[in-house]
């Protein structure tokens, strides 16, 4: 008897957040439809969708900085959200380092930043001036600065923008790695299936409504993405698996002639 009860227990959803009935009107454009959404402890969830789609819209509108025409978010008492937002402006006139850059973030706590970059793969960058660093190490670096706050949700918008297929395949990586080590939950957004699509739990597909969600398998199958991203990504882009024993060093031509998948794109 004991042990259904702990079983039944493990099995309840530890919901963080949740999105239910929005819509946002601004003037005449409806920007969010009838949107329903809840995030759980320990998952990723992607919002998929393309330009102008609301996406980041619908962000805002779950931490709280737009407020809904309708509906109702419920953030659980108590929890930590962290944003790294889709841009960040950096003043070329302003050089600042990346130590400069987290000490000034707010914490309730010293941290070691030394071993906070370690974690997110980003520890050779910390006396770099901010300005100098790729697409890359910038998102890990914003990572960084965000995971500084222990955070309960992390809400990432578009975190592999501006970044390479190979670094796009590593900072998925590093994405599902944060929250299997902090149990947090990921609510982040992307325009791009490819990758994605193998390092999140569940899919929302966003054109100001929820045309269709679910586990990628489920959402790939469903004639509202292939609707909404046309059957041709729909095909080509179905599940990135990368084979970490598949390696092109020592053939650069292998990226031409290479029969996986990905063709020339194959990293
Ligand atoms: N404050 C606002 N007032 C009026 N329109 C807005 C406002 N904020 C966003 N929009 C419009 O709402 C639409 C959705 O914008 P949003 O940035 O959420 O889209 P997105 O899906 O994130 O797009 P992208 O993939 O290009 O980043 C866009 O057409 C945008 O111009």
């Amino acid at each position: 008897m004991l042990k259904d009860m702990s079983s039944q227990k493990d099995n309840i959803q530890d919901s963080l957040l949740s999105l239910v009935n929005i819509n946002l009107q601004i003037g005449e454009r409806s920007l969010l439809e009838n949107v329903n959404l809840e995030l759980n402890r320990g998952e990723i969830v992607t919002v998929v969708g393309p330009n102008g789609a609301g996406k980041t819209t619908l962000l805002r509108v779950a931490l709280g900085l737009q407020k809904p025409t309708s509906g109702k978010v419920t953030v659980n008492a108590g929890i930590t959200i962290g944003y790294v937002p889709q841009k960040l402006h950096i003043d070329p006139t302003f050089p600042i380092t990346v130590r400069r850059f987290l000490a000034l973030a707010k914490s309730h706590k010293k941290v070691d930043f030394s071993k906070l970059l370690d974690d997110v793969g980003a520890a050779h960058v910390i006396d770099s001036p901010l300005q100098n660093l790729s697409g890359g190490e910038l998102q890990r670096i914003l990572m960084a600065r965000a995971l500084m706050r222990e955070p309960d949700v992390l809400v990432l918008d578009e975190p592999v923008q501006g970044v390479d297929v190979h670094g796009q395949v590593e900072l998925y990586e590093l994405i599902s790695r944060v929250r299997t080590e902090r149990n947090c939950a990921i609510l982040m957004v992307s325009h791009d299936l490819h990758l994605v699509m193998a390092s999140t739990d569940r899919v929302f597909c966003l054109n100001r409504h929820i045309c269709c969600s679910g586990t990628p398998e489920v959402v790939i199958n469903d004639p509202a993405y292939t609707e909404l991203f046309g059957a041709h990504a729909a095909r080509h882009l179905a599940f990135y698996v990368h084979d970490k024993e598949h390696k092109h060093e020592q053939d650069p031509q292998h990226v031409n002639s290479c029969d996986c998948d990905e063709g020339k794109d194959c990293v």
